[in-house]
């Protein structure tokens, strides 16, 4: 058959899931399937079939958006809020859980509105769209079960507990509490964008402050007595993603051993310090600070009293509250660290925050910065020798694996909330370069370590 843009797609497809399928045939399991509910198999962390599943994606979207015609792609993306909207709806209702004991027969929407209070003629509209779009089934007409991915949706809490507490609805339930984020606070932000954008933001510091009509950062409206809940389910939201990173993305990002013993290395930042922790871990011998202002740092003491309450004691891990725009405290130190901190903030703040930490750094400082890179949707050649994202898609796929790629999402969540942003590879040689760092190298990986040198 002669190649075309469609014939070398569904290639990319079926040398992909053919390569998937004898992964599973070695572990003597199937591919799970996409009506049964989700459940934890032995692949779903291989890195290698995770590449390959992400080329599949990139291939199959790609071949809808070339064979689709333009009018009904461009309806689809135009009418994403729906998808957040309908989502959200279930999601807020607990949905997910009242199916989850209905079992793969499903339950009719009449039961179903009985249990979340929505009245079945809307309700069964909604799970209509979702399960159109894969997110629940429609087993028989207005008859409804879970998925492989309405089920990731289930909370661990029982339906009457949520109900009784709902600040801690979302609590050990980090897939819900992600969605229940990002149609909520997100999606009420979001329709200001376009305003942001164009000027008209009359000083609002993100479109979040314009469509709340708050001056307040969205930390402190989080910390709201009538926010409660949304600070909570952000906080458990945050602890599962930072759970995706393995400990091994900071272990191997430098050359910890390299430092002297009780060599001083301060998370800034730092939140509770799960990355210091997971430092301390694998090197005791080094002598770590964490600093972040003070509601947090009043959390830090409650994890490392859980987690490792030696550290604190022996004075090898020391809590500190200090903010990152007063002089830098801790003057001289080996290396200062921030993971997924700089994503908040724009490139001047940003450039203010790696300032303050040069005036106090010694000329043989480190600073790494965990966060990750936006790859352009082109073929890109590295500002830095060496500095590769990730391997390239194979022709004709976009570089960076199209819509497959997460990091765009959360770039734009970054404006639409704080006015951050996730970076280009140029923007970190350019941060380094306006305060007073050179970026030195890259450490590949989920989560990229940037380190820099003072100049
Ligand atoms: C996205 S969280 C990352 C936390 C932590 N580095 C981690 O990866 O788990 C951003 C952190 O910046 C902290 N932060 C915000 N403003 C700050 C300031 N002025 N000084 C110090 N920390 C601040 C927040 O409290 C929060 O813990």
């Amino acid at each position: 058959m002669d190649s075309s843009p469609l014939t070398d797609l569904v290639g990319i497809i079926s040398n992909g899931v053919a390569s998937i399928e004898s992964a599973y045939k070695k572990e003597n399991v199937s591919f799970p399937a996409l009506n049964e509910p989700f459940s934890p198999g032995p692949l779903d962390n291989d890195a290698a079939l995770d590449m390959t599943i992400r080329t599949v994606v990139a291939a199959s979207l790609q071949l809808i958006a070339t064979i689709r015609p333009p009018m009904e792609s461009l309806q689809e993306v135009a009418s994403g809020m729906y998808m957040s909207a309908t989502l959200g709806t279930v999601n807020e209702a607990h949905v997910a859980n009242v199916l989850g004991n209905a079992g793969t027969q499903g339950m009719a929407v009449q039961d179903i509105s009985k249990e979340v209070g929505i009245e079945s003629g809307p309700l069964a509209r909604v799970l209509r769209f979702l399960a159109t779009r894969h997110v629940f089934r429609e087993v028989a007409p207005n008859v409804f079960a879970n998925n492989r991915i309405s089920s990731s949706l289930v909370k661990v809490s029982s339906v009457e507990e949520m109900r009784k507490n709902p600040a801690s609805q979302y609590d050990g339930s980090p897939v819900a509490a992600v969605v229940g984020h990002i149609t909520d606070e997100a999606l009420k932000s979001s329709p200001f964008i376009p305003t942001y954008l164009s000027g008209g933001h009359k000083d609002a510091a993100s479109p979040f402050n314009m469509a709340m009509n708050t001056k307040a950062s969205i930390w402190e409206w989080f910390e709201q007595p009538e926010n409660a809940m949304r600070g909570h389910r952000f906080n458990t939201a945050m602890k599962g993603g930072g759970e995706r990173f393995p400990p091994s993305t900071y272990i191997e990002a430098f050359d910890w051993k390299s430092l002297g013993n009780d060599a001083v290395v301060v998370d800034v930042g730092g939140g509770v310090g799960p990355v210091t922790l997971a430092l301390h871990k694998a090197f005791p011998q080094l002598q770590y600070i964490v600093q972040d202002l003070g509601p947090v740092i009043g959390d830090a003491k409650k994890f490392w009293d859980a987690e490792a309450p030696t550290a604190i004691t022996s004075g090898k891990v020391k809590l500190q509250v200090h903010s990152f725009f007063d002089p830098q405290k801790e003057e001289k130190a080996a290396v200062y660290f921030m993971r997924l901190v700089l994503h908040d903030w724009p490139q001047s703040t940003s450039q203010k925050i790696m300032t303050t930490l040069r005036k106090a750094a010694d000329p043989k400082s480190k600073l790494i910065v965990f966060d990750m890179v936006v790859p352009h949707a082109c073929a890109e050649v590295p500002p830095l020798p060496g500095a590769v994202i990730g391997p390239p898609a194979p022709a004709p796929l976009l570089s960076n694996f199209a819509a497959g790629h997460f990091v765009t999402m959360v770039d734009i969540q970054m404006l639409n909330l704080v006015n951050g942003m996730e970076r280009t590879l140029e923007d970190f040689v350019h941060l380094g370069d306006h305060s007073g760092w050179k970026l030195e190298s890259v450490k590949p990986g989920p989560l990229p370590a940037f380190i820099f040198s003072p100049v």
